[in-house]
């Protein structure tokens, strides 16, 4: 039976909370005869090591709440959020903290218990997740009072619309609405792409591709592939290698996967912890000490046969309690290690006089194995002491957070009951143990809520709970979502749900037309419904000065300034390499890729090089003389949006008036004022925001200098790759061409937005109503500063749901909260202290 199969068997069997006896009475095949033996084995090894897995934890928590109830005598209010992941363990644990009824009280109240769940995102039923606890949890406790969440501030209003056309085909599913509370944005992509090996291509362009154009507003951490299997990401990581763009794989522990640092790490278990079996077997020979595998197989069968730990039984041998049938060097080599492990125990035990800490504790034992020297002979130039020096760091660097996290994990003094304390460094050595073996996310080590920039690779599963403003998903076909292998059609419809809805401004999605197999592909049922077409863009958005005010508005970020962004549109535009169009792969994948017909033919006074497919078009924007039909022209022609009737002009249409305008030397045109004030589409009724109100003030203050969007020494790459560029464009020009184009003012002086966004004939769904007393739309003013958002008017916010509630009483107290980082769980990521949020994180090093 294989490994994980095994464990998820028996993860299963015992949060449904059954004996291994039952397990052993279930029935006589030959497969439940293998798997009883496994269990029966595995619960033994766990025994002799003094070890505890996952679901142990939940279930001798639950005996033990069950024979003392008054451990939790002082519990007043339960929280659980994602309680539809929840399984029966978990949920009769819930019961049992929320059990102690207060005789002070008239009718004897039981402490309040809050759920937070969403049945549309139940995703763990293989890991026992049980959807019915929402449902038991209203029946069991009679009183329970359910508030709806239906507005959406995450997501844009077509991301929405397109997830819930999804998760709405699930008929079993309660009825439920969801509100966006941001404008329609762009339409969700949906691609197919001949190969997986062209589909990863295709998705590192249009990274590349959103992340030059946007002029500072996106950046590679703001980008994430998620992924049905993890076995889908080799093609898309070695696309990203190619290009150069950093990556991290969540749930990819590869820093703490490495041979020394795992080396260290499992020291540092045995030290404390020295009935590990498995770490002791793993550091047992390393640094080698002559003990080969005859001698370590003698060991463990002759502990196995006393059922005693591995280490005891060595204890027992070293100091003649005991004698084994390894030679005597083995038996010498192994009294060293003991002494070594004996002396870092008495350091650990000692350490509340001596003020020893953990990286002393490893510069001990490390120079005491000459580990250095150890790594330098094996591994040669490699670098792997450096590993274990940033090992090192990392654990002074945690020190003080871990003494933060013991302080808040402190049990509260109840009456009658006699707490067992952990303290000392012996707590704060299995802290940071603990810390290191639940670490998934790749952070700072600073514990800051700043992620480095680099672009996320996760399955879907393990982005659950979280968001980004781009999110892509590859392999959307049938066997790869819904899984061949799922046997719950409707939770695989979840999964892609959940996925949908992580992103906040961009979506793609996209299938190879032939999988790695070579085989013919079928787009996903859950997408290829009827009508599911209106709601996908055929190809990647074209970036407009509208497009990224939208994006802008929908993040909560500063809009780039209409020069940063001209740049950045101008020096992509002249690098043949670059497409400032989703157009490198035909929409239809058996196309053959067109003849680029969209070449110019530059007069001899076109100061641009003829590169390979420079494609500034003098002529108007939907076609040119050559039959180009312009990259601008997509989005006209889709029909969806009318941007020339708004006001707005597209990047490519725009370089081509500002050629123009550089040539005739024409006054420059008049602002287009009607078009300005119609402009105002996509602004929903008094919305303020969350992000805007957490937002700290200093960045209303920020020198402009210091600004990305508008400081040219810190414009994305692209442009910085061209100095050389002739100014061809007047400044007056570019001023003049740009003003008609609906820039918005410092938003410092913008009002929160009161009127309504309009749907789009696509979009079925009613959105929020609009509000008569809409603000006219904000003035241009020609090179904008960077837009900041400095206000939040509370009292325009309706007061309809619970999170209304809390951001009033925040407002009221005026109390503070950190702004929740992207792609970061908010349970772990905000300013709430205490045990929930963990101040270590440990690196997720890319390897
Ligand atoms: N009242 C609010 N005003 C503005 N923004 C909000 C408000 N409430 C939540 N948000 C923002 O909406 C986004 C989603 O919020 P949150 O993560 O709390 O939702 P959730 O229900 O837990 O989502 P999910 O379960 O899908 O992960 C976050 O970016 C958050 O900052």
């Amino acid at each position: 039976m294989e490994p994980a199969k095994a464990r998820a068997r028996i993860s299963k069997l015992k949060s449904g909370t059954a004996a291994p006896t039952e397990a052993k009475a279930k029935g006589p095949s030959v497969d439940q005869q293998e798997f009883v033996a496994i269990f029966t084995e595995y619960e033994e090894a766990l025994e002799t090591s003094n070890l505890l897995d996952y679901d142990d934890l939940l279930l001798r928590c639950v005996e033990l709440l069950k024979r003392f109830p008054e451990c939790v005598s002082n519990i007043q209010a339960v929280l659980i959020d994602e309680f539809q992941d929840t399984n029966h363990v978990q949920y009769e644990l819930m019961s049992l903290f929320a059990q102690h009824r207060d005789p002070k009280t008239p009718d004897h109240k039981i402490p309040s218990i809050t759920i937070v769940g969403d049945p549309d995102q139940s995703i763990y039923s293989f890991r026992s997740a049980e959807i019915k606890n929402l449902r038991k949890m209203t029946t069991q406790y009679p009183g329970t009072h359910v508030v709806i969440l239906e507005e959406n501030y995450r997501s844009s209003g077509s991301i929405l619309q397109s997830a819930l056309e999804v998760i709405e085909q699930d008929e079993s599913r309660p009825e439920k609405k969801l509100l966006p509370t941001h404008c329609i944005g762009e339409r969700p992509v949906l691609r197919t792409l001949s190969t997986p090996h062209k589909e990863a291509d295709w998705l590192v362009g249009e990274i590349r591709r959103c992340e030059a154009l946007n002029a500072g507003l996106l950046k590679y951490s703001d980008f994430a592939v998620l992924l049905r299997s993890a076995s889908l990401s080799r093609h898309i990581e070695s696309a990203l290698g190619k290009a150069g763009i950093p990556y991290r794989m969540v749930g990819g522990h590869k820093f703490f996967d490495r041979v020394e640092v795992k080396l260290v790490l499992d020291y540092l278990r045995v030290i404390g912890h020295p009935e590990h079996n498995d770490a002791l077997a793993r550091i047992i020979n390393v640094p080698p000490r002559k003990i080969g595998e005859t001698a370590m197989k003698t060991l463990f069968d002759e502990a196995d046969r006393k059922k005693i730990p591995l280490w005891t039984h060595l204890l027992d041998v070293c100091q003649g309690r005991s004698s084994s049938k390894i030679s005597a060097q083995a038996e010498r080599s192994l009294s060293t290690l003991i002494k070594i492990i004996l002396t870092s125990r008495t350091k650990l035990a000692e350490a509340d006089e001596t003020g020893f800490t953990i990286p002393d504790l490893m510069e001990y034992f490390m120079e005491r194995l000459s580990l250095k020297k150890y790594l330098e002979d094996k591994y040669q130039k490699e670098g792997r002491w450096a590993n274990v020096e940033e090992l090192l760091t990392l654990a002074r660097d945690a020190s003080a957070s871990l003494e933060a996290e013991a302080e808040a994990d402190a049990l509260a003094p109840i009456d009658g009951v006699n707490q067992d304390q952990p303290s000392g460094l012996q707590d704060l050595l299995t802290r940071f143990l603990a810390n290191v073996a639940l670490s998934t996310e790749a952070q700072d080590t600073k514990g800051g809520t700043e992620t480095p920039n680099q672009v996320t690779l996760s399955t879907i599963h393990a982005a659950k709970g979280l968001e980004w403003p781009v999110v892509f998903i590859p392999g959307a076909f049938q066997g790869s979502i819904p899984h061949s292998r799922a046997e719950d059609t409707d939770e695989e419809r979840r999964l892609l749900y959940v996925g949908m809805t992580r992103a906040k401004a961009l979506l793609y999605l996209s299938r190879p037309k032939k999988n790695s197999n070579r085989e013919d592909t079928t787009l996903s049922p859950f997408l290829s419904a009827p009508n599911m077409s209106r709601f996908f863009a055929p190809r990647g958005p074209s970036f407009t000065l509208s497009t990224l005010r939208d994006l802008s508005r929908i993040l909560h970020r500063p809009c780039p300034a209409p020069s940063a962004f001209h740049a950045v549109i101008e020096a992509a535009i002249r690098d043949a390499d670059f497409h400032v169009e989703d157009d490198r792969f035909p929409e239809d994948p058996d196309e053959r890729p067109q003849e680029d017909t969209s070449y110019v033919d530059y007069d001899k006074e076109t100061p641009y090089p003829p590169g390979k497919r420079a494609r500034l078009s003098h002529a108007p924007p939907t076609t040119s003389a050559t039959g180009f039909r312009s990259a601008s022209s997509t989005i006209f022609s889709a029909g969806t949006y009318s941007n020339t009737a708004l006001g707005f002009t597209s990047a490519r249409t725009a370089m081509a008036e500002l050629e123009a305008a550089a040539q005739t030397a024409e006054p420059p045109p008049e602002p287009r004022d009607k078009a300005r004030t119609t402009g105002k589409k996509r602004q929903i009724s008094g919305q303020g925001t969350l992000g805007e109100f957490f937002k700290p003030k200093s960045t209303a203050a920020k020198p402009a200098a210091t600004n990305p969007v508008s400081n040219p020494a810190t414009l994305p790459p692209k442009a910085a790759r061209m100095p050389n560029l002739p100014a061809r464009i007047p400044n007056a020009a570019l001023a003049s061409i740009l003003q008609p184009t609906g820039i918005p003012p410092s938003l410092a002086q913008r009002q929160p937005r009161k009127t309504p966004m309009r749907t789009p004939s696509w979009a079925a769904k009613p959105l929020p109503p609009a509000d008569e007393n809409a603000a006219p739309p904000p003035e241009p003013d020609g090179e904008a500063e960077p837009l900041v958002a400095t206000s939040f008017h509370t009292t325009t916010f309706q007061a309809a749901t619970l999170h209304t509630t809390t951001m009033v009483q925040l407002t009221g107290t005026g109390v503070g909260v950190g702004r929740r980082a992207l792609g970061l769980r908010s349970s772990g990521a905000g300013a709430g202290g205490g045990a929930l949020n963990r101040p270590f994180k440990p690196p997720g090093r890319a390897g």
